[in-house]
């Protein structure tokens, strides 16, 4: 009935279970593809021919970069299947999502588009590598990271560890981080986060709660579970801020802005799904990505099974590999409407 215009899905049990798997398997019927669930434990080749590949395996390849042997061929087998069918739409290519892997080559790449001329940056960022002070505070200073300081690990997805930070607020307390990770400077932002998502040449951003105002003192770290303070329904006690914050007047977020940043990382990063966490800086104005995400959750984002199989059918019809589409790409993506 459908030919090769089958979708092969592979993702984690966890994400697995947060997909509405009839209403999707419906809408891909609707444009004429069958889905169904790749089974990595069985062989590839049998459950083919299939021509696109949607996948979310940042948790399998963090788990081969750290050595565990059933994961390294996992994602071998899924690479050599991939080269022996150059035919097949692969989102995303799986060399993309690795530089997303490391949060300190993703903030690389961010700093390296000209977005700066749109008023938007990077916070100030370095690795910390090793538990001598003297050489992280050498490396802070070479790249003008102030405090408070956010300190992430270097993983950036696929592990709960991932997902384990501190915000530092002194020299005296920087053996509070263990290498390796990546230290960014604080943005105070009054505690309110966009999330942009970008599928394909769409995206829909949505107002998320954030951490609150900190300054420099002498405090004692704060130590902090990413994943308990911008999901919708996060309610953290690190979210409230500070009386005198209140007063602090909300600036609105440009769409046009937000809709440059997507452009722009799409096609620096080369990569359709993406999540990217943008705060807006008190007083400047200015616009701070502080985090991307690959195959995010999309909570929030209008028909996003719509969305995602327009973004198939763009890609299987644009004819050409999806190196050079990125390129090609018009300058702006559409933002998706809701009435
Ligand atoms: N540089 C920063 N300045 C101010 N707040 C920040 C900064 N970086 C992160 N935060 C806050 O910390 C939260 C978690 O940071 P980040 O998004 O990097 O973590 P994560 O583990 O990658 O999260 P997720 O993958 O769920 O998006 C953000 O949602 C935001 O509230
Ligand atoms: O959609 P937002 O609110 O941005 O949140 C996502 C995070 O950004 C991702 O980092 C999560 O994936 P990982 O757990 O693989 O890092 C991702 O987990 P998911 O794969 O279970 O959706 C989401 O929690
Ligand atoms: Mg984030």
């Amino acid at each position: 009935m459908f030919g090769n215009k089958r979708i092969a899905c592979w993702m984690s049990e966890k994400k697995s279970q947060k997909v509405k798997w009839a209403e999707f398997e419906q809408v891909c019927s609707n444009y004429g593809y069958e889905l169904f669930k790749l089974d990595l434990e069985k062989d590839i080749e049998n459950q083919g021919p299939f021509s696109v590949f949607l996948h979310k395996l940042t948790d399998i390849i963090a788990l081969a970069n750290q050595g565990d042997a059933k994961s390294k061929n996992t994602i071998n087998l899924v690479e050599n299947y991939i080269s022996t069918h150059p035919e097949i739409i692969v989102i995303d290519p799986i060399p993309n999502v690795r530089q997303l892997l490391d949060r300190y080559k993703a903030y690389s790449i961010i700093h390296a588009t000209d977005l700066h001329k749109h008023g938007v940056f990077t916070p100030n960022f370095c690795e910390i590598t090793t538990s001598n002070n003297q050489k992280t505070v050498e490396e802070l200073n070479a790249a003008c990271v102030t405090y408070p300081f956010i300190c992430k690990p270097s993983l950036g997805h696929g592990s709960k560890k991932a997902h384990e930070m501190l915000i530092v607020f002194n020299e005296g307390n920087l053996r509070d981080c263990k290498p390796p990770c990546v230290a960014q400077a604080f943005i105070n932002h009054n505690a309110i986060l966009y999330k942009i998502f970008i599928v394909g040449d769409q995206y829909y951003f949505v107002e998320r709660p954030s951490l609150k105002n900190f300054h420099a003192s002498d405090q004692k770290t704060i130590f902090f579970d990413s994943s308990d303070v911008s999901k919708a329904d996060s309610q953290s006690s690190l979210s409230v801020l500070d009386l005198e914050d209140e007063q602090i007047p909300k600036t609105r977020p440009d769409p046009i802005i937000l809709g440059k940043i997507a452009c722009t990382l799409r096609k620096a990063f080369k990569m359709d799904l993406l999540g990217v966490d943008v705060v807006i800086e008190n007083f400047t104005g200015k616009y701070a990505i502080i985090d991307v995400n690959a195959y995010p959750g999309y909570d929030g984002f209008p028909n996003f099974y719509h969305a995602l199989l327009k973004c198939i059918v763009d890609q299987v019809n644009s004819g050409i590999n999806t190196e050079r589409k990125h390129n090609l790409k018009v300058d702006c993506l559409n933002i998706i409407k809701t009435n």
